[in-house]
């Protein structure tokens, strides 16, 4: 499928999602370097970015007419100043606004911006930066051409899929959030590791590939994860004692706790005045 060539992106708040997704951009080859304009209040801290060819701006304004697709990457908090900042900028009949923020409805920024101006509500995870994205969509105003057009680009950094909107809080707390989730599982294992007998780099190493393998087996097996655990578990053996004895102490349970409060919590960031 042709996409619509929409050259020119314009990241505005260029912190740990907005570089991840730079990042992973440029890696793509969708979009090359020179074709996006990192903007940040210190742009001192974005040198590293310029020296890659990266355009970098501390001027929310001209990156976004310049553009034809604006990224809103600053927090919940540092939004409404954003977004006062380049309404007088928006061409509706040009550009395309994607929110990574959560917490804030399609319908917010429009409010905000303009009304009939096209806005895609878009959750990705750091793993952007290395094209390994789970990233949910919610389509909003968007026509086809667009929606096709985000897809391709979420697609070609990781995987999309598309929800509704009303599921994008809880799609942060589960993909977003869940990085950092996986990681300190990763990270606890790890710890484990040391405290039997390996050195904490070995450990890490071990533990990281060992999750990598145990996800691999759901993906690309297409199979259910209770279905793996009883391949692992031999009747007396070593693991189905120290699976009980981590589900004795709350390991399912403080997972799905930890979800809820996140989703929760990202419904909650967003003050609209
Ligand atoms: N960090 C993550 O894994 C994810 C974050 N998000 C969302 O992305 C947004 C950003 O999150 P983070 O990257 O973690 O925060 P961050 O604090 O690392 O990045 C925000 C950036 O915006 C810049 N900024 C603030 N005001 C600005 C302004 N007026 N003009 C230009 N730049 C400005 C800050 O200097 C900072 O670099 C949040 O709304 C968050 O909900 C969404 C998905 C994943
Ligand atoms: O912690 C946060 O609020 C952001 C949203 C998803 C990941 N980080």
């Amino acid at each position: 499928m042709d996409f619509k060539k929409s050259n020119q992106i314009a990241i505005l708040g260029s912190g740990n999602i907005g570089l991840s997704l730079a990042k992973g951009l440029a890696q793509s080859g969708l979009y090359p370097a020179s074709s996006i304009t990192l903007t940040r209040r210190n742009i001192e801290a974005l040198d590293e970015y310029k020296f890659q060819g990266f355009q970098v701006s501390a001027d929310n304004v001209s990156a976004s007419a310049q553009a034809d697709i604006i990224v809103l990457a600053v927090l919940p908090q540092q939004l409404n100043q954003v977004l006062d900042q380049i309404a007088g900028q928006i061409d509706v009949s040009k550009h395309l606004i994607i929110s990574v923020i959560s917490g804030v409805s399609c319908e917010d920024i429009r409010n905000r911006l303009k009304k009939d101006v096209q806005v895609v509500r878009v959750m990705p995870n750091t793993a952007i930066a290395i094209k390994q994205s789970m990233t949910c969509i919610s389509v909003g105003n968007a026509s086809q051409e667009n929606i096709e057009l985000v897809k391709n680009i979420f697609n070609t950094v990781g995987i999309c899929v598309v929800i509704n909107e009303e599921l994008m809080t809880s799609a942060t707390a589960l993909c977003a959030c869940g990085v950092a989730f996986f990681l300190r599982s990763i990270r606890a294992a790890s710890q484990g590791g040391v405290e039997v007998g390996f050195h904490a780099g070995e450990a890490l190493k071990m533990a990281a590939q060992t999750a990598k393998g145990a996800a691999d087996l759901l993906l690309q097996l297409a199979s259910h994860p209770e279905h793996e655990i009883d391949k692992v578990t031999s009747p007396k053996g070593c693991t189905i004692a120290g699976l009980n004895e981590m589900e004795h102490n709350g390991f399912s349970s403080a997972m799905i706790k930890g979800i809820k409060l996140s989703a929760q919590k990202a419904g909650e960031l967003y003050d609209k005045d």
